[in-house]
């Protein structure tokens, strides 16, 4: 499974594309509907939200409403499409201009805002819902919430009026926040990932793909407390009533790029927005002076509205290695194979019996 994504954040459309997803899988529209408004509506949000409606139309791979296991393509459209805008040479600390305009040397930074932008976060989060949607299938469940906005710690993720009026203040002041988000991944199995190529690392393929998205600084895997000793840290095993279990989940589900049958844990750290209110020094580029960073509008935080987005491109990363270890032809083998492997039984005499 492979996917890519395209389309300009102020061009018509943006566009997706995922390549052997299995035949059969039923894909229910409302609900990746649901999910773009998650991703929207998060508080700290600026004024391109309220301009757009996210909704998805699949334009290929599609038959009755269920995955043909032809490459399965979607859209978003665009509400806040390009008018004419005047060539602008002044970059913004924290963004992309700059150092895309250093690549490909077009004099007018509004280009590389296209690309730069996390508009494309859309399309990720519409390709994870079918992810997610996969994952059902294997009774596989994907949760996120929010850790910490700027200097405050959010109980139990709850975005409460104080949190809001936090925001509030950063923004009346003209700046803006990031924070840390954690994802949730139970019910996977053991066994999922691999290490024979070090891209075949399920840690891998998570660090890759989170490290993409605008803002992502970094990841931790299980505990972030790393003053622990060896003793402290690793999770045990024991046997319970005939299984073998662990005392403790401090791997976050993850040990040498395989899942470990524990629910799998990731702590996302993202940066405050680069785009502020009360603008940053800059340069301009064309007139060789010390100028304010521009400012039309911005986002003030990404936090609420992210976890959507880091939930369903861990939907997505399970996805490709379930379907790398089971394969890809349709879903109902696929799950009859998932469910037939991994059941390591102590009376079925294969560790005692098998001489390999
Ligand atoms: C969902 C989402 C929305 C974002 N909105 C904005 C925004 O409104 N203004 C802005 O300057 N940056 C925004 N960003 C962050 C920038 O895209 C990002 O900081 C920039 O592309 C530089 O990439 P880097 O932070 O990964 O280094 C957003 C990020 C995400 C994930
Ligand atoms: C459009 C989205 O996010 C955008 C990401 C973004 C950036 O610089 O990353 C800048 C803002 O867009 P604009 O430059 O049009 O004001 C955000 O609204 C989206 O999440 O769908």
């Amino acid at each position: 499974m492979n996917f890519i994504i395209s389309g300009d954040s102020h061009g018509p459309m943006m566009i997706g594309t995922i390549t052997n997803i299995p035949a059969g899988l039923k894909i229910d529209i409302d609900s990746i509907n649901e999910d773009l408004k998650r991703r929207q509506k998060g508080y700290g949000r600026g004024k391109r939200m309220k301009i757009e409606n996210d909704k998805v139309e699949i334009v290929s791979g599609i038959w009755k409403g269920y995955t043909t296991g032809a490459p399965l393509t979607l859209i978003i459209q665009n509400k806040g499409s390009n008018t004419e805008k005047e060539v602008r040479s002044v970059p913004r600390p924290g963004h992309g201009d700059y150092n895309a305009y250093m690549k490909y040397k077009i004099p007018d930074l509004n280009i590389y805002t296209e690309r730069n932008s996390a508009r494309w976060t859309a399309v990720l989060t519409a390709l994870g819902s079918i992810g997610k949607q996969f994952l059902k299938e294997f009774n596989i469940e994907i949760n996120g919430y929010v850790k910490n906005i700027g200097k405050m710690n959010i109980k139990d993720g709850e975005i409460t009026e104080e949190v809001k009026k936090y925001i509030d203040e950063m923004k009346n002041r003209g700046d803006t926040l990031g924070g840390t988000v954690k994802v949730v991944a139970k019910n996977a199995k053991a066994g999922i990932g691999g290490y024979s190529t070090v891209f075949e690392r399920l840690d891998s393929k998570i660090g890759k793909v989170f490290m993409s998205i605008p803002s992502v600084k970094g990841i931790i895997i299980g505990n972030e407390d790393f003053s622990l000793t060896g003793s402290e840290y690793h999770d045990e095993f024991y046997i319970e009533e005939n299984k073998i279990k662990r005392k403790t989940n401090n791997a976050g589900g993850i040990e040498a790029g395989f899942t470990n049958g524990e629910n799998i844990e990731i702590t996302v750290f993202l940066k405050p927005i680069p785009t502020l209110g009360n603008p940053l020094n800059s340069v301009d580029l064309k007139e060789k002076k010390e100028v304010k960073s521009p400012y039309i509008r911005s986002d003030v935080t990404v936090i609420p509205s992210s976890i959507i987005i880091f939930e369903n491109a861990l939907a997505l990363i399970l996805m490709g290695s379930i379907i790398e270890r089971f394969g890809n032809d349709n879903i109902d083998e696929l799950v009859r194979r998932y469910n037939s492997a991994n059941l390591f039984d102590w009376n079925d005499g294969f560790w005692k019996d098998n001489n390999r």
